[in-house]
């Protein structure tokens, strides 16, 4: 069954798709809403645009072959012209939760390998403050626990309270992300200044990256229900 929230995703995924030029090399998200730009665009090359694709995960890459839209990587081109993805939350800033599909390692680096960055959303992800989505933390199998405690003083010590993490799940599985990690996820409710935290996260060992997406969207594109869609521009001074 198509939900409200699915016919927002495509209308965001449309808009996405009108913002791409021929010549282009572009980031392809992961997620529902990326999905939906990427089966937009696909529309489009079948009908003669010529652009080229970075997949954030192999679930996006085995999309985006599925349908016809021709893939390269980072390392045969490594500036990207417009990276388009999703987000899990985002605030009126522009900075965004992400990793609720596991893949943010992956995104995290092609939106800054990416000239533009475009992120998709419907309205009911526009948050006042991000936190209420539980922040995904990507580490390293090796040493995992004792990871997760360096983590856990981290947070305990900037004032938050929350239960012990543990490694995300799925079907009762441990969730592999196409890296080889592992996740955690830790909510927070209400985060605090969050780009001092994604910094400091970061400088934990083990801690291979973390789902706190700070001055990386350039613009953001809100879809609606009934189809329509509104772009956003954000941070105009910011490269
Ligand atoms: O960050 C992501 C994946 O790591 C996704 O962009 C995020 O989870 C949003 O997914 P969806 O579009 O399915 O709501």
């Amino acid at each position: 069954m198509t939900t409200t929230q699915d016919l927002a995703k495509q209308a965001a995924g449309r808009a996405a798709a009108q913002l791409c030029r021929d010549g282009m090399r572009l980031g392809l998200g992961s997620g529902s809403t990326s999905h939906a730009f990427v089966r937009a665009l696909a529309e489009r090359v079948a009908d003669g645009l010529d652009v080229v694709g970075v997949p954030t995960s192999t679930a996006t890459r085995d999309l985006a072959l599925s349908l016809g839209i021709r893939l390269t990587d980072l390392d045969t081109d490594p500036r990207l012209d417009l990276a388009v993805d999703g987000a899990d939350e985002l605030d009126p800033h522009g900075d965004m939760i992400k990793g609720g599909g596991a893949a943010l390692l992956r995104e995290k680096i092609i939106a800054r390998a990416a000239e533009r960055t475009v992120i998709l959303t419907d309205e009911s992800k526009l948050v006042p403050q991000l936190g209420r989505f539980p922040l995904p933390i990507e580490v390293l199998p090796f040493g995992w626990a004792s990871t997760t405690r360096l983590v856990a003083e981290l947070l305990r010590g900037h004032g938050y309270e929350f239960p012990d993490p543990a490694r995300r799940l799925k079907d009762g599985e441990l969730v592999v992300t196409d890296s080889g990690n592992h996740l955690l996820d830790i909510g927070l409710t209400a985060i605090r200044d969050a780009a001092t935290l994604a910094l400091e996260l970061n400088q934990i060992p083990g801690v291979v990256e973390n789902g706190l997406f700070i001055q990386v969207a350039d613009a953001v594109v809100v879809g609606r229900p009934d189809g329509s869609s509104e772009l956003r521009e954000l941070h105009p001074q910011r490269r």
